[in-house]
């Protein structure tokens, strides 16, 4: 069967950039995690401004926290589905948490390495 195809549409458009930020709401109000990454978010700011530090150090600061919220969103977004499709205990559900949990580790200690990496020469 063909699919056919939806003409663009500006105001469709809007509104899942209006969905995207529902998302971001949602993260915001529901993860603990999130406020932890906020607060860090805006202490690698407050360094980046007060060491001056470089466009290319600003690149990768701006990368490292892009990524660190983007692993916790889809953490938080597997967590939901797994508490929506299976709210008993499941060892397959359990594997599934604990693997998008390590991504955000991952993820985590990355952009701290990183963070250590631009400024600890800095503060020394
Ligand atoms: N339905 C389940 N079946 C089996 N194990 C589970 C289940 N729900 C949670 N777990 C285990 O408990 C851990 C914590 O799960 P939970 O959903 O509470 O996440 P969380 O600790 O609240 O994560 P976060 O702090 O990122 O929100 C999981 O990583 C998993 O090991």
């Amino acid at each position: 069967m063909k699919e056919e195809k939806e003409k663009f549409s500006l105001k469709k458009r809007a509104a899942s950039f209006r969905f995207a930020f529902q998302g971001i709401k949602t993260l915001l109000q529901s993860e603990h995690n999130a406020w932890i990454h906020l607060t860090a978010t805006i202490l690698v700011f407050c360094f980046g401004f007060y060491f001056k530090i470089s466009s290319q150090e600003w690149m990768t600061v701006c990368f490292a926290i892009g990524f660190v919220f983007s692993m916790e969103i889809i953490n938080t977004a597997f967590e939901k589905l797994c508490d929506f499709v299976s709210p008993e205990k499941h060892e397959l559900i359990k594997q599934i948490k604990d693997l998008s949990a390590a991504a955000v580790l991952i993820a985590a200690i990355t952009a701290f390495v990183i963070g250590c990496i631009i400024f600890i020469p800095k503060i020394v």
